[in-house]
């Protein structure tokens, strides 16, 4: 173990730059996107929680630190500190601490009661709102912090292994053991600089309550830990933790778009696709089961289906696309909302009577949509609903494997707000629903944040039946709105492509391609030399992928207007078709991405689960077509 100078000299003269914030010590740290996190039943499946007590400056929060950057794969870890626990002071205890004259340190002075059930709330997959405690003022702030999505929950304090709720909540616990001297210099060095104290206060402070409390609390609930993790020196402990948590987490891993697809039965078509139908049907008629219940098909008029064989159309033109889609979803928005409550209202008419109608009760309506196909849908329920608060979920298959992810969550206040969602009506708006598997993540998300199932209504275009199954078996309560039930649900592998070919470029005069686009936003590109003086020769070409995380409904060129000339999901859209000229930024991502070559070289096909009859990519013929 080192002595306290020299850690001191060797800390001064090598200062590592820290990765997190030195602000606030709840960090979350989130990476490309979060698979399913429950079960195909749609039952939530628990996040791992890590304890980690040890006295005050053992290094509680830098193993914390340390076990966060090596799960840099995993999605979302998250550090839950006690020190967001302490009780709300009063204004003499906040007069006492300025006098480092408030007991800090016993266990009594966290609200524990709290701390469980937000650790409890987040374990099992619900959105959490966490008190923000200052160290400099001694006090809980007004503010709270926003919590959701953890897959591996790390929690620290001095007291995270005192009680007994607490311990229970914990997949592991680990006591970090510290040198006491070593502590107490750790502890001066620290809250003169970080929280704002002097040494004589840090020492009356320490005398009085810290090393009581450390003797009689801290240090005799080592005795729950599974693992002690010495306080410095401790890189060696720290990759054996990290080890064991990496095996944990690996017998928890889910495959799970592939399961849902593949329950029913499945059969090979001559033209290389492979065809899924339910196991218990091939045909049957709207309403011949249970599952049909809680599904509300529009009604089958003339209109209707006129609508609906012009947007089945490949042949249709993008314009009257989007016109016909803006109809229908207007059309499924109005059924909808036939769905929620309505009280009776009167009104005096213009000619002076009085008549008796209904209001319909909209205070809590929300729209959701699942983007990007959902996104045609929020025009149809702004022009019924003007003020309707709006959210979006950003739920992409990965290309290899198929599984749904969430990258992005942007939600309305009611439904983040834990107090507020429980009355929410949300609307979830999805262009079409084919596994059920992104729609079970979405109404997922909302359940997690307290929305009730029976307050969901998810609107669709058309729906596989093998989509609907899966969702009225999970979720029998919420309903389901849609103007189609299409039978049948093919798996497509489309071919990306190789992913690099070509020699370096030189810059000068080029043209783009777009050869494909993928859900996720990557596009390989093909850029060809035109000549002249820039070193990359007429004819000769490179290609190479683009990934635009940042906005996937977007084409790379912004001054373009449209990109992409295919008529429907799982066709190869047309090179040669698209060219145009890049700006030297585009061809400098291009470069980027050859020499990205090794990732990219493992995607090259993506898989797909394509609703038939169908549509085709609602997405991709409403924004890109
Ligand atoms: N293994 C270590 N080697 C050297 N310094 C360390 C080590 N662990 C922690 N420290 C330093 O000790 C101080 C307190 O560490 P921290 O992790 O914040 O403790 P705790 O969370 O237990 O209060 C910090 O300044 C940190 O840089
Ligand atoms: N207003 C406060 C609240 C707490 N403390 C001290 O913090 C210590 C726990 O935090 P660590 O990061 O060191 O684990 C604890 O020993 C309290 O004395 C404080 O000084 N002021």
């Amino acid at each position: 173990m080192s002595s306290p100078s020299a850690e001191a000299s060797s800390s001064s003269r090598t200062r590592q730059p820290n990765r997190f914030s030195a602000k606030g010590k709840n960090v979350v740290m989130t990476s490309h996107g979060r698979l399913p996190w429950y079960s195909p039943e749609g039952k939530n499946i628990e996040a791992y929680v890590i304890g980690i007590a040890g006295g005050s400056a053992s290094g509680k929060t830098s193993v914390a630190r340390a076990i966060l950057s090596a799960l840099n794969y995993v999605p979302t870890v998250l550090i839950l500190s006690q020190d967001s626990f302490y009780r709300k002071h009063t204004q003499e205890e906040i007069d006492l601490a300025f006098k480092s004259d408030l007991d800090l340190d016993h266990p009594d002075s966290i609200d524990t009661a709290l701390f469980a059930k937000c650790l409890a709330d987040l374990k099992q997959g619900r959105a959490c709102e966490i008190p923000v405690y200052s160290f400099v003022h001694h006090q809980r702030m007004p503010e709270t912090k926003y919590l959701y999505g953890a897959n591996v929950i790390i929690v620290e304090g001095i007291m995270a292994l005192q009680s007994a709720d607490m311990r229970a909540l914990y997949d592991l616990k680990v006591f970090v053991n510290c040198d006491s001297d070593l502590m107490l210099a750790r502890r001066i060095k620290r809250d003169v600089k970080e929280r704002g104290r002097d040494v004589d206060g840090i020492l009356d402070q320490y005398l009085r309550f810290v090393k009581a409390s450390y003797d009689n609390f801290v240090q005799p609930s080592s005795k729950h830990a599974d693992i002690i993790v010495p306080g410095s020196s401790n890189q060696l402990a720290i990759d054996l933790l990290v080890s064991h948590i990496k095996d944990q987490l690996d017998n928890r891993s889910l495959r799970f778009r592939s399961r849902l697809g593949r329950d029913g039965q499945s059969r090979p078509l001559a033209n290389g696709k492979t065809q899924v139908t339910p196991s218990n049907n091939t045909t049957h008629t709207f309403g011949d089961t249970d599952e049909d219940s809680g599904v509300i098909l529009l009604e089958q008029t003339a209109q209707l289906q006129g609508i609906m064989t012009i947007l089945r159309d490949c042949e249709t033109e993008r314009g009257d696309f989007i016109f016909y889609a803006d109809r229908l979803s207007t059309m499924i928005v109005e059924k909808a909302l036939s769905l929620l409550p309505h009280e009776p209202h009167r009104v005096q008419t213009p000619v002076g009577m009085s008549t008796e109608g209904t209001i319909s009760m909209q205070e809590d309506l929300v729209g959701v949509s699942i983007l990007r196909s959902g996104g045609p849908f929020s025009h149809g329920l702004r022009r019924v609903v003007r003020d309707v608060p709006l959210g979006a979920m950003l739920i992409q298959s990965d290309p290899k494997t198929g599984e749904p992810i969430l990258l992005s969550l942007d939600l309305p206040q009611s439904v983040k707000n834990g107090e507020t969602s429980k009355t929410v009506r949300a609307l979830l708006l999805d262009s079409q629903m084919g596994t059920g598997a992104a729609a079970m993540m979405a109404i997922r998300v909302l359940l997690d944040h307290g929305v009730p199932e029976s307050n969901i209504i998810f609107l669709a275009f058309l729906i596989s039946r093998r989509g609907l199954t899966t969702i009225r078996r999970a979720f029998p309560s919420v309903q389901v709105v849609t103007a189609a039930i299409d039978p049948d649900l093919y798996e497509m592998h489309l071919p990306l492509g190789n992913a690099v070919l070509g020699e370096a470029a030189g810059e000068g005069d080029y043209s783009i391609t777009v050869v494909e686009h993928d859900t996720l936003g990557l596009q390989r590109l093909n850029l060809k030399g035109d000549g002249g003086d820039s070193g990359f020769e007429a004819g000769s070409s490179l290609e190479g992928y683009r990934i635009d995380n940042q906005n996937p409904n977007q084409v790379i060129d912004s001054d373009r207007p449209d990109s992409g000339s295919g008529s429907g999901f799982g066709e190869r859209r047309d090179a040669g078709q698209e060219t145009w000229s890049p700006t030297k930024q585009q061809v400098e991502e291009l470069k980027f991405s050859r020499d990205r070559k090794d990732s990219m070289k493992e995607v090259k096909q993506k898989r797909a689960w394509v609703v038939s009859p169908g549509m085709g990519h609602i997405g991709d013929r409403y924004y890109l077509a």
